[in-house]
């Protein structure tokens, strides 16, 4: 569904040209959950937004749905650290809003939309404005504004990590079981590890200097089956963090030996 080939991404700044991204290859088929984890600066959020078709790459060759990424597309949908919302429209109108912008506004948008509200326990807060809901709830909200207009591919980048852990447990369960439900494919960007594991079918461990790909994890079955809560608690679970925590170790000594 979705293929990246020897991508590279050269920022030009005044001072220099900064080699972000080089050589990042991969293969993410329809309905898989992939994670991108590494240190800081690795070039985590530059593949994401190249998939976006927010950035061009300096070179490579990124494909979705068997179309050359040149732009911005409907296929794909954002979840973003902040939410996003405009303050001064309710929820139903920021919603809205997400389907008018992509035109996509129509009866069956609006319901469909609506409903998945009330399935995420936001029936109640259509009429709300931003600020009279709790973090956990802005977050279920622009879940369903980067649902609404049925995008194929849902780009994460730490969609959690602003929220108190007992929230973000819950909104993991809560996007995983919908997104699972909706067959949706989803890269997410974590510094989370255990979040990685929770969620994903297979986790990108990138390193810096220049950012590329370091290692590929597949996540064991009996993880990936699991709503991620339930994951946490698998056996399986403790054993594949240790392995990889090993390798993601390795990478950050580097890093942290060539800042
Ligand atoms: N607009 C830009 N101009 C110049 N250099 C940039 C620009 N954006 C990112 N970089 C550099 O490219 C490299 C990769 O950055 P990127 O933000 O993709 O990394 P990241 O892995 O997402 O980091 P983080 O985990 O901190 O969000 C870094 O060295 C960064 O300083």
């Amino acid at each position: 569904m979705l293929t990246l080939k020897d991508v590279n991404k050269v920022y030009l700044t005044e001072a220099e040209a900064v080699q972000a991204v080089s050589s990042v290859s991969l293969n993410v088929e329809s309905g898989e959950f992939v994670s991108f984890i590494g240190p800081s600066g690795c070039g985590k959020t530059t593949v994401l937004s190249i998939i976006a078709g927010l950035l061009r790459p300096t070179s490579g060759d990124i494909v979705l749905h068997d179309k050359e990424i040149t732009g911005p597309t409907e296929e794909t949908g954002y979840m973003l650290q902040e939410d996003y919302l405009f303050p001064w429209l309710t929820i139903q109108k920021n919603i809205e809003l997400g389907l008018m912008i992509t035109n996509l506004y129509n009866e069956k948008t609006k319901n469909d939309a609506l409903r998945l509200l009330q399935e995420l326990g936001l029936g109640d807060k259509a009429q709300a404005f931003p600020s009279e809901l709790s973090g956990g709830m802005r977050q279920r909200a622009a879940l369903v504004r980067m649902l609404a207009p049925k995008p194929s591919l849902l780009l994460l980048d730490e969609p959690f990590s602003a929220l108190d852990y007992q929230t973000k447990l819950k909104l993991e369960d809560l996007v995983f079981s919908t997104l699972k439900q909706q067959k949706k494919t989803a890269i997410l960007v974590t510094h989370d590890l255990s979040e990685a594991i929770a969620m994903s079918d297979r986790i990108y461990l990138f390193q810096s200097r220049p950012g590329s790909i370091h290692h590929v994890f597949d996540v064991p079955d009996e993880l990936r089956e699991k709503l991620p809560l339930e994951a946490r608690n698998d056996p399986a679970f403790h054993p594949f963090f240790q392995t990889v925590w090993k390798e993601l170790e390795k990478v950050e000594n580097k890093h942290s030996n060539t800042s």
